[in-house]
């Protein structure tokens, strides 16, 4: 489904401030893949998602989704094939509209050859079954602007916005991370009913590693722009926070990470 071939990204080339942030990485997921991505502080994990989504062209190395190579694909584009949930709740949702404005306004990314844009009352039914699928209530309150809603429930619509259209790819980009443990916990485990309802293939990065070890069949760890360790299957399932932890001691002989920068 996602192949990542030999990714290679440096910013500032030839300043002091020259930093790889991919070197040369490869990786392929299959469909229904959900690979949790942990790293230290400037390992490269959100390059990563930038180089998939389009938002940073590599300067070597390609990205295939379902073989086609996406790098003449430009970043509005790709959100045809590619859901996305940001850290910041305010991030994926348009506050001044209403909830079913910003609903329509998913749909219609991908439905781009629906006559009838905007809300209609067929799309308004299934706008509430989808909703009702978050438990919070939202689908009694359509017409409720979003900029209206707490965090926890804006990032939960943000969620659904970026999975209900069944994205080849989708990306969590630390997703959870600004929310109270409450609301955190709320997400994830949406999080893991929405991606395993539609089969999602998912990258998720994130700092905390109780999540990494729960969620998904694969986990990669990743440090200076490369894949350092990766489990999948039983490997993936038998982890443990601290194996991981072993794991991380590993790589860490020869780094400066430690392990408050892996699990801030
Ligand atoms: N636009 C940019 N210009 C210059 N350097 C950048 C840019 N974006 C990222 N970097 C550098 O590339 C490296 C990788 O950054 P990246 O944000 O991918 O790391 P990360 O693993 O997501 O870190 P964190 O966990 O802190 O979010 C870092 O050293 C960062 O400072």
């Amino acid at each position: 489904m996602l192949q990542l071939k030999q990714i290679y990204k440096v910013f500032n080339e030839g300043s002091l401030d020259e930093k790889i942030a991919l070197n040369h990485l490869s990786l392929s997921l299959e469909e229904g893949d959900f690979v949790t991505v942990i790293g230290s502080n400037g390992a490269g994990k959100s390059t990563l998602l930038n180089v998939i989504a389009g938002r940073i062209t590599p300067d070597d190395g390609d990205v295939q989704i379902k073989d086609r190579s996406m790098l003449d694909v430009r970043e509005y584009k790709r959100s045809r094939y590619i859901g996305r949930v940001f850290q910041d709740p305010m991030a994926g949702t348009a506050p001044t509209l209403t909830i079913e404005e910003n609903l329509a306004i998913a749909y219609s990314r991908v439905h781009k050859r629906s006559l009838k844009p905007g809300v209609t009352a067929k799309r308004r039914v299934f706008f509430k079954e989808q909703l009702e699928m978050l438990g919070l209530g939202l689908e009694n309150r359509l017409s409720a602007k979003v900029g209206l809603l707490s965090g926890g429930e804006r990032q939960a619509l943000s969620l659904l916005m970026a999975t209900f259209t069944k994205p080849d790819i989708l990306l969590l980009d630390e997703h959870t991370a600004a929310l109270d443990p409450s609301r955190a916990e709320l997400i994830t485990n949406l999080t893991k009913k929405l991606v395993e309802k539609g089969n999602l293939t998912t990258l998720m990065i994130t700092h905390n590693m109780q999540q990494a070890v729960d969620l998904g069949n694969r986990l990669i760890m990743m440090d200076k722009g490369q894949i350092v360790f990766q489990a999948e299957g039983n490997q993936k399932q038998g982890l443990t926070v601290n194996s991981l932890l072993e794991e991380f001691s590993k790589i860490k002989s020869d780094s400066s990470l430690s392990d408050k920068a892996l699990l801030i």
